[in-house]
């Protein structure tokens, strides 16, 4: 008799329903406590993580199995199909219960399905929780009981509907002594000595970030890429580090924390997206884009890749996204532009070299904010809307800080003309425009 929890984006102790009712059924049943992770194949319309996220999860698997050990709960590490070692290990360990944090993603959801069934007709019982958004994407509609494609009432009727319920905290695990973990300490690659630098992956590292929150300018100074006036949680996001419930309640202690509660908004709107539009990663949410003639073979992006375009601010964020594995919000933006309309490259090779080198990388929030800014999506800006990088410089790094401190040489001439490759862009626009 074992209570077993399966952990997926949810690497947590803190407000993580899925563990608490797993801990529940566990002292219920007077049963133990187990945890499982699985290294899951890629299934039809999924990929697998990108080299970043998979640095990170590594690290973050590890410290989890410390916190769990730390409570006498051994996490297991399986691999394979989820539809057959989910069910083929909760038989092994004589499972009654097997408990998960929900994931919203098509594909996926129709794995957990399976699973689900497959326990139920073993006679045991499976169960998922809410906790990785701020409210289920299906929970929110208009009056017509449609989803939305407009982020702002979709997210006023999301914020009504965010839990009043305060966070949980970390469950009582019923083990009366903490053990050593024995899970291995994860490898460092030479080419991720300087990720290392910036980030501390686990749950740990969520948390001192969290109690580091300080909105006090975030509304001003958000858009400042020199400045350190964001939170930086979006990889512990990303991986379950800490709940988005809990970071919304943290920022409702601060104050202005509007603006704040409005981005971890758009974090739900992707998902929203996302469930009700799986193929977002490979498909123009408005279709008249496919006919939109993007380059798929155009060399030059091996130079924005490698921050070698001779455009000061665009480097500087390639430079920024390699060395860290993140990239400054206001400077995606305008690398993404740059890519998508100065260049005329598909969004498509933008957004997989973002899933290949981002910290943060995400099945919903990336293609969502690169269709955003290819124009191609739902609330998209404009296709017309092309941000020049050098008044996007001056406005936002008007003292060169940030760009002096990513890329402070730059030896190469600029690798496109701006104004040229703009007029080319609303050019091509003109004929797909209707
Ligand atoms: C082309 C492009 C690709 C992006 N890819 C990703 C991605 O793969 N993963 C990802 O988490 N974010 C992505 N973003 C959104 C945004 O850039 C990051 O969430 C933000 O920079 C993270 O920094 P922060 O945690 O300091 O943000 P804060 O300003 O502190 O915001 C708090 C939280 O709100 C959420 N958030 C903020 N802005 C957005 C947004 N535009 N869309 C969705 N959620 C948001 C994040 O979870 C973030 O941690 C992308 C943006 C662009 C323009």
């Amino acid at each position: 008799m074992t209570s077993l929890m399966w952990f997926r984006d949810d690497l947590r102790l803190h407000d993580n329903q899925a563990l608490s009712r797993a801990a529940e059924a566990a002292a219920l049943g007077d049963a133990p406590l187990v945890a499982v992770v699985l290294d899951e194949p890629a299934y039809p319309g999924t990929r697998p993580l990108g080299g970043a996220s998979t640095w990170w999860r590594e690290r973050s698997l590890y410290a989890l199995a410390r916190d769990l050990a730390g409570r006498g709960v051994e996490l297991i590490r399986a691999a394979g199909d989820a539809r057959e070692e989910i069910p083929r290990l909760a038989t092994e360990l004589g499972a009654t219960t097997v408990t998960w944090t929900r994931r919203y993603h098509g594909p996926l959801r129709e794995v957990d399905a399976t699973v689900k069934e497959t326990l139920a007709s073993q006679g045991i019982t499976a169960t998922s929780s809410p906790g990785f958004t701020l409210v289920e994407p299906w929970e929110v509609t208009n009056g017509q009981g449609q989803p939305y494609k407009v982020f702002t009432p979709f997210s006023k009727a999301a914020a009504s509907q965010v839990a009043g319920d305060e966070p949980e905290g970390v469950p009582e695990m019923g083990a009366s002594a903490s053990s050593a973990s024995s899970w291995p300490k994860p490898t460092e690659p030479a080419w991720a000595a300087s990720l290392a630098e910036h980030w501390t992956p686990g749950e740990a590292g969520a948390r001192e970030r969290l109690a580091q929150l300080d909105l006090a300018n975030y509304a001003e100074e958000r858009d400042i890429p020199a400045l350190n006036a964001t939170s930086l949680l979006s990889p512990h996001l990303r991986f379950g580090e800490v709940s988005p419930r809990e970071v919304w309640f943290a920022a409702a202690e601060e104050p202005e924390a509007a603006k704040f509660h409005s981005e971890l908004l758009w974090r739900d709107f992707a998902w929203h997206r996302l469930y009700h539009l799986p193929n977002l990663a490979t498909e123009n949410v408005r279709e008249k884009f496919d006919r939109f003639d993007w380059s798929w073979d155009d060399p030059r992006l091996k130079d924005w890749q490698a921050g070698t375009t001779g455009i000061p601010l665009v480097d500087a964020g390639m430079r920024e996204l390699w060395a860290t594995g993140y990239m400054h919000n206001r400077v995606r933006m305008v690398v993404g532009s740059f890519l998508t309309k100065n260049l005329g490259i598909h969004w498509r090779l933008g957004e997989e070299w973002f899933w290949d080198t981002l910290v943060d990388a995400d099945a919903a929030s990336n293609p969502f904010n690169w269709q955003w800014v290819a124009g191609c999506g739902d609330d998209a800006a404009p296709f017309f809307r092309i941000f020049n990088p050098e008044t996007q410089a001056k406005r936002f790094d008007p003292d060169g800080e940030y760009v002096r401190r990513w890329a402070p040489a730059l030896s190469a001439p600029p690798i496109v003309d701006l104004q040229e490759s703009r007029q080319a862009a609303l050019d091509a626009y003109a004929e797909i425009k209707d």
